[in-house]
């Protein structure tokens, strides 16, 4: 295996371990719990994002405004430490393209999203300023203690963000420079397959209780299991919430799961690197497999019919 990502070369002519302002850019989910966080923290934001309802509200929390992005680099000054929040894909690149002739070397962007880490190793190369590549995990529940951060990039980028890393995430173990550049949303990436796995095994045990022997509460099963079990998670907390507030029967919550880039992304690295990861994969797999009727079930639904005369399940 061979995963040698270059340091970056460049350095800037003066470093400064003060923090000045943070840009936060995308302020939905989780870009406003960023803002929300960094504030509290005491230091000051600018808040820019292309629904004006939003920069509001941030602005209403203590931020201050940017019409645009360029008005909010103007507010940053020199030095500019921005963090982009926005979707994963074009509109990371689209705000980069923005803010690329108002960036040099002594500026600092942050992409907190979820980005494949060989598109954030592009932006790197392309940016004049310092990249930190961010895996944030935590989701809007971070609100309240934070987030879990993965940080890939120059070390000197990482350590002058550190106080903002500090507010955002749960504190100062909260987040970590994994190495260079891409390595914090490749870890990300990784995160988000072990996430799909284990979504998947709660899924099946619940499965079996479900439809097995015994006329069960799973609410009472899973704050059982919360309570001092091996397999006790805030995943198997999010299955108790989930219990408590549809029933056990999960009442009309349907038999179908979006979402599935990162996982993807996984499982196409795994494969690259020819490390076997058959939880995450059959995970991925269950979950595309949702979205419509199984063409493989139907088509061994009348295979058995074509090897034995057995009765084909037909829909009408
Ligand atoms: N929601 C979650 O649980 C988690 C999300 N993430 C990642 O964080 C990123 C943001 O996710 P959310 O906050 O959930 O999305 P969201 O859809 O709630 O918010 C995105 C915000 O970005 C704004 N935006 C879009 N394009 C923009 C542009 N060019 N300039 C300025 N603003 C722009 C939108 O108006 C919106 O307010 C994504 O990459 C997502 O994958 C990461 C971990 C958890
Ligand atoms: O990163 C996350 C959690 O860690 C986000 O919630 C992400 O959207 C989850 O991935 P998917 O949408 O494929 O389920």
């Amino acid at each position: 295996m061979d995963l040698t990502f270059c340091e970056p070369q460049r350095t800037p002519s003066s470093r400064s371990n003060a923090w000045y302002e943070t840009g936060v850019v995308g302020l939905g989910r989780m870009g406003r719990i960023v803002v929300d966080r960094v504030v509290e923290g005491g230091h000051d934001v600018v808040a820019f994002d292309v629904d004006e309802t939003a920069v509001a509200d941030a602005s209403d929390a203590g931020a201050t405004p940017a019409d645009s992005l360029s008005e909010l680099v103007e507010q940053l000054g020199a030095q500019k430490r921005i963090w982009l929040m926005v979707p994963a894909g074009d509109a990371v690149d689209a705000a980069l393209t923005e803010l690329e002739p108002h960036l040099d070397s002594e500026d600092i962007v942050i992409d907190g999203g979820n980005s494949h880490f060989e598109a954030s190793l592009r932006r790197e190369r392309e940016t004049d300023a310092a990249y930190l590549d961010c895996g944030t995990s935590g989701g809007p529940a971070g609100a309240e203690h934070g987030f879990s951060l993965m940080i890939g990039g120059p070390e000197w980028a990482y350590e002058t963000c550190s106080p903002v890393f500090d507010a955002v995430a749960t504190g100062p173990d909260g987040h970590g420079r994994m190495g260079p550049a891409g390595s914090g949303h490749y870890v990300k990436m990784v995160h988000n397959g072990v996430e799909y796995a284990l979504m998947q095994a709660y899924g099946e045990g619940f499965d079996l209780l479900a439809n097995g022997r015994y006329d069960l509460d799973l609410e009472q099963v899973a704050r059982t299991w919360n309570n001092g079990a091996v397999i006790r998670s805030w995943l198997l907390e999010l299955c108790e919430e989930a219990f408590r507030e549809e029933g056990s029967n999960l009442g009309t919550v349907a038999d179908y799961v979006a979402g599935g880039s990162t996982g993807t992304w996984t499982v196409e690295e795994a494969l690259t690197q020819e490390v076997p990861v058959p939880l995450i994969y059959a995970a991925l797999a269950e979950r595309f497999g949702s979205r419509s009727d199984r063409f493989s079930r139907r088509l061994a639904n009348r295979l058995r019919y074509g090897f034995g005369r057995h009765e084909v399940a037909r829909t009408e």
